[in-house]
């Protein structure tokens, strides 16, 4: 019963531009202090142990670094990583033939864990708290299920969307882990080690600028390194600094908080449309043009984290800080719109 291995190495990926800046070592990884502490602890005791480290979940918005830290785990566990993801497992044989290919005390990666087919997470239950796996082989009144005997492993899931994981998966996780969106002086940290690897010079205040406009997240950090690049080669003399960082990064539609055309597009429709608010997110998808998901995914956490919007019971609405930032007067806030014309 050998199936193909839906699986890939990471160094079978083809080449981007995460991979070439992507810490290898939990020592290069900047921020998320408090995640980083205690995983080097469980990686440590596994390592003495000689043991399969616990299942650990890392939860948070895009570009965080769950995907980077499940490989720097399964590095500094010094155990094989296996990567795949919750889409592509379609049927419960597709995860067995993984399972049954996995070496003792691997890593397994599931990335968007969320979006499992509920037969495969039947197939996982077992697998994880037992490290069996049960088949059913043939149909009908022939069928039998049988048992097979897996080696240890640590599966490693991330997702976006921790609500929607059901709670029984949830629940086997021993080490679940959320990652915060990063402050501004990691984000310094991050984008000057991106500009070294670059090979880029760059003023610290030019590193400081494009910190400061990331949202948070170090892929963005990257992203908008590189084009700054572009700007600095072409129309620069090649260097970053704070004069050249804020002007490309303007040219780009990126403001000083760090949202794109997007989250400012997002801002203005409840402001314009809906008055702030509240307004409910599925009428929101629908005015945009963008899916609900990418919407609670991808431009809602780090607007919730800014303070610029604020979801209630009735929907989403708009914050004072939120008003502020499209330049507009908080709607019944008497004799204080001057305060936000400055
Ligand atoms: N702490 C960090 N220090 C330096 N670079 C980082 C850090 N975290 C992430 N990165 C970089 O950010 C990019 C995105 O990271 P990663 O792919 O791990 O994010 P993710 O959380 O898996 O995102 P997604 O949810 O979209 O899968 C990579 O290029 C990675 O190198
Ligand atoms: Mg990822």
């Amino acid at each position: 019963m050998s199936k193909p291995d839906p699986t890939v190495r990471p160094e079978e990926l083809p080449e981007d531009f995460d991979r070439s800046l992507r810490p290898q070592a939990l020592s290069e990884f900047i921020g998320q202090a408090e995640a980083r502490a205690n995983l080097s602890v469980f990686i440590q005791s596994a390592r003495q142990r000689g043991e399969a480290m616990d299942h650990t979940l890392f939860h948070g918005p895009p570009g965080l670094g769950k995907t980077t830290l499940a490989q720097i785990m399964a590095k500094e566990l010094g155990v094989g990583f296996r990567m795949t993801s919750g889409p592509v497992l379609a049927k419960a044989g597709d995860l067995a033939a993984i399972l049954t290919n996995l070496e003792r005390n691997d890593v397994l990666f599931i990335d968007e864990i969320h979006r499992l087919n509920p037969a495969v997470e039947e197939v996982l239950y077992p697998a994880l708290e037992d490290f069996e796996l049960d088949l059913v082989i043939g149909a009908g009144p022939a069928a039998r299920t049988v048992r097979i005997e897996l080696q240890p492993f640590t599966l490693v899931g991330a997702t976006t969307r921790l609500g929607l994981l059901t709670t029984p998966l949830r629940d086997r996780f021993g080490i679940p882990t959320r990652l915060q969106f990063y402050k501004i002086e990691e984000l310094h940290e991050i984008v000057t080690r991106n500009a070294r690897l670059l090979n880029v010079p760059t003023d610290s205040s030019g590193a400081m600028e494009i910190a400061r406009r990331s949202r948070g997240t170090p892929r963005i950090a990257g992203r908008l390194l590189r084009r700054v690049v572009d700007f600095a080669v072409v129309e620069g003399n090649g260097v970053i600094s704070k004069e050249l960082a804020d002007s490309s990064l303007t040219r780009l539609g990126v403001d000083h908080l760090g949202l794109d055309g997007a989250d400012r597009r997002y801002l203005r429709l409840i402001a314009e449309a809906y008055q702030g608010g509240p307004v409910g997110i599925e009428t929101l998808s629908a005015a945009l043009s963008e899916s609900r998901d990418a919407l609670e995914e991808v431009i809602e956490p780090f607007l919730l984290q800014q303070g610029l919007i604020q979801r209630t019971p009735r929907g989403r609405m708009l914050t004072q800080g939120g008003w502020h930032h499209l330049g507009l007067p908080v709607p019944g806030a008497k004799g204080q719109s001057d305060m936000f014309e400055d």
